[in-house]
């Protein structure tokens, strides 16, 4: 997908960044190397099994990333089987393990099978002296010899100067010149502590690109981890370190995600295809389980959402009125949100996606009511607007589907669940079981309701209301038949109770309604 245009900027194959200097890249002069499986993993916590890394690098691969650094081969038997497992799936990318400047982790990354290495060395001298307890001029011969080796067994090589941002610049280029002349394919600036302006930056990638390929790998622990890539490739690198979703060490590494839109949206450049950027930043999430910001750029839950009144109306209007780009742009999709913001637009729209219309007056009321449901920080769902609109319109809905009874049991066995439902004027009852007695308890719901009733769970989320083992829990699901869908919140003591209550209130939502000449109601699924 190309940009589809920023007023301010230029969009074409050529683009200058006039903040940091006249530089000019075409695309394809860009390349990403994602670290999400090895630096991302480091992340407090995180700890991806062989499978997940390969699914996680299989949708890297797709999306047109140059290279992927699968782990590092030095830090465990069990870490090179989760490299091998993405060697082993003969993907377009490049695959490369980190290594410490020393030979037996570039023997153990050659046992993987990697087509390259890191090879991470010292240049501060906090590091130089203080970590590994050495000089300069040590690490300078040490690198050459390592760099030699690793060509001499067919690796592609790069160097990266371990906390270069405060290393001396002019031993940093000293390094960089021994590493390249020792046969390194590419020298990479590392702001390994987050540590550095973009101005600083700049300046180091401009002296070390001078003596070839430069990539440029920054940490968000200042918030400039975006602007510094940005000024590294300013000043001649070519290739971005980073990782989906910004996880990593501290506050993390730079978010590919980002870097991608920016260079896609500002300079009409596309390392990687930019719609593939939502599926990978769910996936990682859910996959680590970090969870994504809501107000994230790219991949939070509210970066294309609207729930002011101006912004909903302005973007009804034009769709482009509140967004600097599509969401499709991003694999991602538009959502108007009703809350204490809402204004009469908005609140129509959301009646018209229900085929209900309401006079002036009454969707006076109804915005009014939508409000005082937002004032109380409630999350206002389709089924909130439906029932305020029966309200104001005077006209009561009779249920075609009740919950009556419901029984779970969860423990070392297999969970199970049985519930008694009322269908119309039938009533129903079944068992069934899950991996969980939530799951046990909508198995049993599908049963009771037959084929008939089928719909389908397009999302679920629980949050806890309160702390403690007390706590009120609220579930918020989406649910669909045929082209409907809506979503319903419910809250209980008892998650199985809120997830079943909330499921069938949307199915009812979702049914014909019993008399059928009210004509608000959404047709069924055929
Ligand atoms: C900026 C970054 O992201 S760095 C990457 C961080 N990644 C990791 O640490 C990978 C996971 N690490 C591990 O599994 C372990 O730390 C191992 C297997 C690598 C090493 O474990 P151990 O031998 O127990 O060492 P330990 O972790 O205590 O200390 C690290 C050692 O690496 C040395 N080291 C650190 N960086 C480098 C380097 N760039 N080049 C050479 N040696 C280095 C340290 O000096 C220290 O050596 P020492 O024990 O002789 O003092």
């Amino acid at each position: 997908m190309k940009s589809d245009g920023n007023e301010t900027t230029t969009t074409d194959s050529e683009f200058s960044m006039d903040f940091f200097s006249n530089t000019t890249l075409s695309d394809g002069d860009v390349q990403f190397l994602d670290t999400t499986l090895r630096d991302g993993e480091q992340a407090p916590g995180v700890s991806l099994s062989p499978d997940q890394k390969a699914d996680i690098a299989r949708r890297l691969d797709r999306a047109g990333v140059a290279a992927i650094e699968a782990g590092s081969a030095c830090t465990s038997a069990a870490e090179r089987e989760t490299i091998q497992r993405v060697t082993s799936l003969g993907l377009d990318a490049r695959i490369t393990s980190f290594c410490r400047g020393v030979q037996r982790d570039v023997d153990l990354a050659l046992d993987c099978d990697v087509d390259g290495v890191h090879i991470v060395v010292p240049a501060s001298d906090r590091h130089i002296e203080g970590k590994v307890g050495s000089t300069r001029e040590e690490v300078v011969e040490t690198t050459g010899e390592l760099v030699a080796y690793a060509k001499e067994q067919g690796l592609w090589v790069e160097v990266i100067g371990e906390d270069g941002s405060r290393a001396d610049y002019d031993y940093l280029e000293a390094q960089a010149e021994a590493a390249f002349d020792a046969g390194a394919d590419r020298f990479c600036f590392a702001d390994t502590v987050g540590h550095s302006s973009p101005e600083a930056v700049y300046r180091g990638v401009d002296r070390l690109a001078d003596h070839g390929p430069v990539g440029v790998h920054t940490h968000d622990d200042l918030g400039l981890a975006v602007t510094n890539a940005l000024a590294g490739l300013a000043a001649g690198a070519d290739l971005v370190h980073g990782t989906i979703n910004g996880i990593g060490e501290r506050a993390g590494n730079v978010a590919l995600e980002e870097v991608a839109i920016a260079l896609w949206h500002c300079y009409g450049v596309e390392p990687m295809a930019t719609e593939s950027l939502y599926d990978l930043a769910a996936t990682v999430s859910e996959a680590t389980g970090v969870r994504l910001p809501p107000n994230k750029a790219v991949s939070g839950e509210n970066a294309f959402a609207h729930e002011s009144g101006i912004h909903t109306d302005g973007t009804l209007k034009d769709e482009r009125m509140y967004e600097p780009y599509p969401p499709e742009a991003v694999g991602r999709e538009r959502r108007l949100v009703l809350g204490k913001h809402a204004g009469r637009a908005g609140v129509r729209a959301a009646l018209a996606e229900h085929d209900v219309e309401l006079d002036d007056d009454a969707l006076a009321a109804v915005v009014e009511r939508v409000k005082t449901l937002g004032e109380k920080g409630k999350r206002v769902t389709d089924a909130d607007l439906l029932t305020i609109a029966e309200d104001v319109r005077g006209r009561s809905r009779e249920r075609r589907v009740e919950l009556l009874d419901l029984t779970a049991a969860s423990g070392q066995g297999t969970p199970s669940a049985s519930v008694r439902l009322r269908v119309d004027d039938d009533e129903r009852s079944a068992a069934g079981t899950g991996s969980g007695p939530v799951d046990a308890a909508m198995s049993a719901v599908r049963q009771a309701l037959g084929s008939e009733f089928s719909f389908h769970l397009e999302s679920y989320h629980v949050d806890a209301i309160t702390g403690g083992t007390d706590a009120v829990v609220t579930v918020d699901v989406e649910v669909s038949r045929g082209d409907h869908s809506v979503s319903v919140s419910a809250s209980d003591a008892d998650i199985t109770v809120a997830s079943v209550t909330a499921v069938l209130d949307a199915l009812d939502r979702l049914l014909p309604a019993a008399d059928t000449d009210e004509g608000d109601t959404v047709p069924a699924d055929d």
